[in-house]
């Protein structure tokens, strides 16, 4: 019998990601067993340092990776959000699962949305998207550092450290918080991480056996989408140390993505979106970016260096 192992990391989200792609696989195939593979990663470890001081989006896949390399599972899953622009080789992404909520959620326990903060409220959210976003929208809100898993930023909200932090809805209703959603912060005003609320599977690149039994859990029009995401971010930059936010849609044969690159410490964002063809979502992507050069991204590029993921 055809044994797969899934290597995931340790939190409760991805848990639950791992959980939900070995019961799509066993649903695909009677008869497969599939196996997780729960590990630690760096970038799980060490909440301290930011993120792109230390690594970057890389180290919450490399031991992951290891794992791949060695045999030792087959396939890793992951939030795409936190897959980096450039996979490292030799690995591939033959599987995105079908994407779920992509908005990030205003959570407080006090306020009802991100307008109602009173003057220099107090939100935590590492992530410099978030960051130049918030500051685009209140220039007089207090911004704090907040990492570590939703549980644990949840916790710290909970215990008074912020009058309201972001996450990702799709993070929340995975795990049955959607309750913890006070406000929805939707595409276009706000935008997403580049492929969030979408699920990516890695694999050894040429792994063709993997590949195959991935298959029926691809979903062409959500991958249409993150494809000219993940181009735009690319062509940008290719680390999660500026402040990117994408969203795409499909309608149709049409792909539309909307853009935006920002600064978080003065709260200036360029904006850009433009329509292309599914059948070439990485030239839409490059286009958008190209539009944010047009406006001097240039000079917002290279300039986060603090650097978080979200
Ligand atoms: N930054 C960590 C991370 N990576 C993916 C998600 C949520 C799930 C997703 O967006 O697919 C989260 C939590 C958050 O940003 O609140």
């Amino acid at each position: 019998m055809t044994i797969l192992r899934i290597a995931t990391r340790r939190s409760a989200l991805a848990l639950w990601q791992a959980e939900h792609v070995a019961a799509r696989l066993r649903a695909a195939h009677t008869g497969l067993d599939v196996e997780l593979l729960p590990m630690s990663t760096r970038g799980d470890e060490v909440l301290d340092t930011p993120l792109a001081a230390i690594g970057g989006k890389g180290l919450f896949l490399k031991e992951l990776e290891y794992a791949l390399l060695e045999g030792r599972a087959d396939l890793a899953a992951h939030s795409l959000k936190d897959v980096p622009a450039v996979l490292e080789e030799p690995f591939a992404l033959p599987a995105i699962l079908e994407r779920a909520d992509p908005a990030d959620a205003f959570v407080s326990n006090r306020y009802a949305s991100l307008a109602q903060l009173p003057h220099g409220a107090r939100v935590g959210t590492s992530s410099l998207r978030r960051q130049a976003q918030l500051r685009a929208a209140r220039p007089d809100l207090e911004l704090l550092d907040l990492r570590g898993n939703v549980n644990t930023r949840l916790a710290r909200l909970d215990n008074g450290d912020y009058d309201a932090i972001i996450l990702a809805c799709a993070g929340l209703r995975r795990l049955g918080l959607e309750n913890r959603i006070t406000a929805t912060m939707a595409a276009p005003d706000w935008l997403p991480g580049v492929g969030q609320g979408a699920i990516a599977i890695e694999t050894r690149a040429g792994d063709e056996a993997t590949a195959a039994l991935l298959a029926p859990l691809h979903h062409v029009k959500t991958a249409a989408c993150v494809r000219a995401e993940r181009a735009l971010n690319r062509a940008l930059a290719g680390d999660c140390s500026v402040p990117i936010g994408a969203f795409a849609t499909l309608e149709g044969e049409r792909l539309h993505l909307h853009g935006l690159v920002g600064d978080a410490s003065d709260g200036t964002l360029l904006r850009a979106d433009a329509e292309g063809h599914a059948g070439d979502p990485e030239a839409l992507g490059e286009h958008v970016a190209g539009m944010l050069r047009g406006q001097g991204a240039e000079a917002l590029l290279g300039k986060g260096a603090n650097g978080a993921q979200g």
